[in-house]
């Protein structure tokens, strides 16, 4: 190609791409690089995988890299997709080796690419940052020690680094944990609040692309909560949503209808397998909505063989394991795509890593009623109370506010008395049985 291609014809080269992939034994699986790829924007135009261990220069063989680099040209690919984790040195080598201009990325820049091209918040933004800086880090240090031992004079093409390229990025990488930090405290205090008003807060978790976000609109009320709703095309019922990973990467909470209960349901990012420990730590805070709800529903995708679902299942629950407080329901949706008996053969294997899950299906919606009585009986009891009240408009103004804050079973009015039948939260009967106190004996001037 001439140096002076029109630029969009650049860019299209740019996102056409070859993914590779090497494994120690057995046949390289492509399927979710692909899907990943796909997700990032890119057009899969050739692949390669390559089984036998790793080459510490090249991380393929030589002559596996020399056959990346033909494909490449065939294709005219811009940027080669490696589903490894490529050493910095690795991926020089790489680079070196392929025409002029073609883009190496590993497994993780690409997530991280998704991550940077969906995070439409502030804080989604900032952990973004935060990973590319953790991945940044070690790449850094590796540079400054070869460039300050002059091992490799000839590394230095790469760019001039020094410890204050190291420094620096550590600096950032405490600001944005304070920024990140200050962000989950408000979290942290709008969730007790909503607790106080009466919610129940469940979380919907799982794999990504396992239908979490077509579950939510399925349970969620018209109205929004949170203020970024908007920037979530997710919740809007009218988009269809596409087959595609992490589509979700903030989170949205919406209030879910349900006979008795007052729920807050809030949709989160997917899990993903082999994600290494920085990329997971620095998107933590964007799971605490699920590690502080009150029920967790973990969605899996039942139309996927056993074996993956096995497989995300433990991924998830691996996920949720140290943290979660929860209790969990595991929900098997998209049945509407099972063969009959299907759904009764997956029950059964896969009963050691999904006691009694739901079955649904987001898109029809069946099953969606069974899902509702099951969040309301695995929901935290509700303590059952009975006031009798002297009707004013004190008592008036409380029989409203447990209106809102639990659920009446009867309130009757016989003579100048109230008498109110209710269910709520234990810590939401206490305050009304304080209040009730005060409207039958009202604190005198003194103890006021
Ligand atoms: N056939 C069928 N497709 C479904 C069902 N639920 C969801 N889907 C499809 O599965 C795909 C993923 O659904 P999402 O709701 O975006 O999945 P998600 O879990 O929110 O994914 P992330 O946000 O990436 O974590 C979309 O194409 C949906 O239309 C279902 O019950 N049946
Ligand atoms: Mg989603």
């Amino acid at each position: 190609m001439s140096g002076d291609a029109d630029p969009s014809e650049a860019d299209t080269a740019a996102r056409r791409a070859v993914v590779a992939k090497r494994v120690d034994s057995g046949a390289a699986d492509l399927t979710e690089i692909r899907q990943l790829a796909a997700a990032a924007g890119y057009e899969v135009a050739g692949e390669l995988t390559q089984t036998r261990t790793e080459d510490a220069a090249f991380m393929f063989g030589e002559g596996k890299v020399a056959e990346l680099r033909d494909l490449v040209r065939r294709t005219g690919a811009g940027t080669v997709i490696i589903d490894n984790d490529v050493g910095p040195y690795q991926t020089f080598n790489i680079g070196g080796e392929l025409p002029e201009g073609v883009e190496v990325v590993d497994r993780f820049t690409l997530i991280l690419e998704i991550f940077g091209q969906r995070a439409n918040t502030r804080k989604a933004q900032l952990q973004v940052e935060l990973a590319e800086l953790r991945y940044e880090l070690p790449r850094a240090e590796a540079k400054a020690s070869l460039a300050k031992r002059d091992e490799r004079p000839g590394f230095m093409g790469l760019g001039e680094y020094d410890e204050s390229v190291e420094r620096d990025i550590k600096r950032q990488i405490s600001e944005i944990r304070d920024e990140l930090d200050s962000i989950a405290e408000k979290e942290e205090a709008r969730r007790e609040q909503r607790r106080d008003s009466g919610f129940d807060l469940v979380a919907l978790a799982g794999y990504t692309n396992a239908g979490k976000s077509t579950l939510m609109r399925q349970l969620a009320d018209e109205l929004a909560v949170d203020e970024n709703d908007e920037r979530h095309r997710d919740l809007d019922t009218t988009a269809e949503s596409q087959d595609m990973l992490f589509t979700t990467l903030g989170t949205t909470t919406r209030r879910a209808e349900m006979e008795k209960r007052d729920v807050l349901l809030t949709d989160t990012v997917g899990f993903i397998a082999d994600l290494p420990h920085w990329l997971v730590e620095s998107f933590e805070s964007t799971l605490d909505s699920v590690y502080r709800a009150d029920l967790v529903l973990l969605v899996v995708d039942a139309s996927e063989s056993v074996e993956e679902m096995r497989e995300k299942l433990v991924t998830s629950h691996d996920t949720l394991y140290e943290r979660n407080e929860a209790p969990i329901v595991t929900v098997f949706n998209k049945i509407d795509r099972l063969a009959p008996g299907e759904l009764a053969d997956k029950r059964a294997a896969l009963s050691g890593v999904a006691p009694d899950p739901v079955a649904v299906s987001a898109k029809t919606g069946a099953g969606v009623a069974e899902l509702r009585d099951r969040v309301e009986g695995e929901l935290p009891e509700w303590e059952r109370e009975r006031l009798v009240l002297p009707v004013s408009d004190d008592a008036m103004s409380l029989v409203s506010w447990v209106h809102d804050h639990g659920h009446v079973a009867e309130e009757t009015y016989a003579g100048e008395q109230v008498t109110l039948d209710f269910e709520a939260k234990p810590s939401i009967v206490s305050r009304a049985r304080a209040r009730a106190a005060d409207i039958a004996a009202p604190p005198t001037e003194e103890s006021a």
